[in-house]
């Protein structure tokens, strides 16, 4: 018999569906960043993997059931390939340590895995490769070691694993596949390996399995669900299975799963209310009340204190379908920081309203507890919001996001500033230097004067200048020198906004974030970034462009109120960037850049929700950058590769010139564009940013005649994928050189 029966009956019990894994300090992360330098080695390393596993035992053991396995040295994903040796050729080292970081980071001997983003977050994970002939093969250790490690501190705990359908929806076709071949072709196969884990999880006492299936918050094919229904056929054994969404409502995937046996799910029912309802539907015989159900009631992706009164509600209603209903967290709480008391700076009535991971806890153990605390969510203190800011957006005219026609602007834009065909330019930032980083931390630290600080960045500004001129590029940038980070500068000059100490969250491997809290009304109070771009361009004839980080993306990479919809409050974002927009203007600027490399982030899973945002998001990025005469230039900068599902939503962000990350698509995303009928200018990248590697001039002079061929020479930027400040001048230099030599070698074909 199994002595792991996650829910009794009746009981309401608690649980959480994963929790924040590089260390409340980021233990983890300088471990990593050691060993990988040759400071710690293997040993080393997992001596700091086993204290931090055992720091989120101690924060989860509150739970009456703790998840187990979601702990990850890089990444989940890659966790879950490894467990069913789904390794690539090219990644297999000496050992088992070695062949994983080669597959996350690359080395000397082979290009790591793809990374992409992971759903609609920010949080970025490794791509599988699979073929027809990748073998799978079972290795169980880590899960079962970490479920022990629990069982061995008397906690009653539950198994996770990222589920076979997601895993190969999440990959991608091996190089030699053939190209009719689908990784999902493969899930027979794959679900037998899975039931050879399962079954050692439940040799070591596991008596329920929570699989997620992510990728089943999205639309499936009538396929993919055939798919999904096989491979679950096979998992019933002695170990029960939930299966775990996180990402939206299971849908239509809750009837098929529990066709094929599924004894229960855990349901994010924060962005997937919709699936009580489905299950209400469903009933018997597809639901009983032996279904589990893990109602995930506190947010896994945002920081606000739960509406309990409201959660309460949702889980009775659970309760009326089953006996076996634990409180739970939406998704794994991977998205959030770890500990809110130790963030002693927030604004006066901000902390009482957030909770981390720790005081998410906190809350499921409220719920969970049939006496305890039950309050709605108390109202935003008054000071919050910002009356003028109201007035202003209610007040806008429906035409205020509109310019006059793009022919008309190209045709004032050109008599304005003359430049010749295919102009070069770049995406913004130029190399972050230690040293200016060192300056950067200095001043805040208080330890430079603000004096001091302007006068070194200023002598930046100037060296950046004065290495353009001399490159030959087109148009010019200052270079961002100031920014600690594209979104974080910008909140920290906003109302509205508060930034934490220490709130960090993985964004992937050893790298983290710390988003801003975007908390109440937002609106500029002082010009924010005119003083360096006017700076810039009184040290040079060649126009310099103004940069900024547009709406969606600012709403993105922070930690936004759910109190508004997020359309009300990209607007607000969009009302202090238009202002912004009009203060360059006003100060001579003839082009100005506003980034959105996080419109595809943001768009919803499901195709049902998508119009809408697509509407608001174009929308606030209009509201932006429509303020201005017809002979100013709108640019926008996109990255982050995989456009297809918003590319219409580039059409309708009608910016004049439009910079997007192409070098690794070779070209494709031009026709792309041309499909959704975009018709004002493109700087494709033609360098690839991400690798130090230095193209040669004669292959961005063939991509650049790609995209001449594909939009004619009218129409074609030259520029790399995105901005530099990760890399070096001894890259930046050569590159940017052959940039120019290729642009100029393409415009005598076409002159
Ligand atoms: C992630 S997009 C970055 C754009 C920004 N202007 C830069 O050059 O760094
Ligand atoms: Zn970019």
């Amino acid at each position: 018999m199994n002595t792991t029966t996650a829910v009794p009956a009746g009981r309401l019990t608690s649980t959480a569906l994963g929790y924040p894994r590089i260390g409340p300090n980021r233990e983890l992360k300088r471990a990593l960043e050691a060993h990988w330098s040759g400071r710690l080695d293997a040993d080393g390393l997992e001596a700091a993997a086993a204290a931090v596993r055992a720091g989120m035992l101690d924060d989860l053991s509150v739970l009456d059931t703790v998840p187990t396995g979601t702990f990850s040295l890089y990444d989940h994903v890659l966790d879950a390939a490894f467990a069913v040796d789904a390794v690539a050729p090219r990644h297999r080292r000496e050992t088992a340590l070695a062949s994983y970081f080669a597959a996350a980071r690359g080395d000397d001997a082979a290009a790591p895995l793809e990374m992409t983003k992971w759903f609609d977050t920010n949080y970025h994970y490794l791509v599988p490769e699979i073929g027809p002939d990748t073998e799978f093969k079972a290795n169980p250790d880590k899960a079962v070691a970490e479920f022990l490690e629990a069982r061995e501190r008397g906690l009653d705990a539950r198994p996770v694993l990222l589920g076979p359908v997601s895993f190969l929806l999440l990959a991608k076709p091996a190089a030699n596949a053939p190209a009719d071949f689908r990784p999902l072709d493969r899930i027979v196969d794959l679900a037998v390996v899975y039931v050879e884990i399962i079954n050692a999880l439940g040799r070591a006492g596991a008596g329920l399995v929570q699989l997620d299936e992510p990728a089943l918050c999205a639309d499936r094919t009538r396929e993919e669900l055939a798919a999904t229904a096989e491979a679950y056929l096979r998992f019933n054994e002695d170990v029960e299975i939930v299966v775990g969404g996180g990402y939206g409502p299971l849908g239509v995937a809750l009837e098929v799963l529990r066709s094929a046996g599924v004894e229960g799910f855990a349901l994010d029912l924060v962005r997937g209310r919709s699936d009580i309802e489905t299950l209400e539907e469903l009933q018997s015989p597809h639901v009983s009340r032996e279904t589990y159900l893990l109602a995930g009631v506190v947010d896994g992706r945002n920081i606000w204190r739960t509406d309990l009164a409201r959660a309460a509600a949702d889980i009775e209603r659970l309760q009326r379908i089953s006996d076996r209903v634990a409180v739970s967290s939406s998704s794994s709480l991977l998205h959030v920081p770890v500990d809110l008391a130790v963030e002693h700076d927030l604004p006066e009535g901000l902390a009482e309203r957030l909770a981390f991971a720790r005081q998410k806890l906190e809350e499921i153990v409220a719920l969970a507890d049939p006496d305890g605390p039950r309050d709605a969510r108390p109202e935003s203190p008054e000071a919050w919001r910002d009356a003028a800011v109201r007035e202003r957006l209610a007040a806008l005219d429906p035409g205020a996001d509109r310019r006059v026609p793009y022919a008309d602007r190209a045709a004032a834009q050109a008599a304005r500033v003359p430049l010749p065909a295919i102009p070069t330019t770049t995406i913004g930032s130029f190399p972050q230097t230690a040293e200016l980083r060192k300056a950067r931390a200095a001043h805040r630290q208080g330890l430079m004067i603000d004096a001091d600080y302007r006068a070194r960045m200023r002598a930046e500004v100037a060296a950046v200048i004065a290495e353009q001129e001399h490159l030959g590029l087109d148009v010019l940038v200052h270079g961002e020198p100031e920014r600690n980070d594209m979104v974080q500068y910008f909140a920290e000059q906003l109302t509205g906004f508060a930034t934490t100490a220490a709130g960090w969250v993985q964004s992937y491997g050893s790298r983290c974030v710390r988003p801003p809290v975007l908390y109440g009304d937002v609106a500029r109070t002082a010009p924010m970034t005119v003083e360096w771009t006017a700076y810039a361009q009184s040290l040079t004839e060649k126009p310099v462009k103004g940069m900024l980080t547009g709406p969606v993306t600012i709403l993105a990479w922070s930690f936004v109120r759910d109190d508004q919809p997020l359309a009300d409050t990209a607007d607000q974002v969009a009302l202090a960037l238009r202002d912004e927009v009009r203060d360059l203007e006003a100060a001579g600027t003839a082009i100005i850049q506003v980034d959105e490399p996080a419109l595809r982030e943001l768009l919803p899973v499901r195709a049902a929700a998508r119009a809408a945002y697509r509407d608001w998001a174009t929308r606030s990025f209009r509201l932006a950058t429509s303020g201005v005469r017809p002979e100013t230039a709108i640019h926008t900068h996109l990255c982050y590769s995989e456009f297809g599902e918003v590319i219409d939503a580039i059409s309708a962000l009608d910016a004049d010139v439009t910079s997007i990350e192409a070098s690794r698509s070779k070209m494709e995303v031009l026709t792309d564009l041309d499909r959704a009928r975009y018709r004002s200018a493109v700087g494709p990248g033609v360098w690839d940013i991400h690798s130090p590697r230095v193209p040669a001039a004669d292959e961005m002079a063939a991509a650049l005649r790609l995209a001449v061929a594909a939009l004619g020479p009218g129409r074609v930027w030259a520029n790399p994928d995105c901005g530099l400040k990760t890399r070096r001048y001894e890259e930046v230099r050569p590159s940017l050189a052959g940039l120019v030599e290729a642009a100029r070698a393409v415009r005598a074909e076409v002159a």
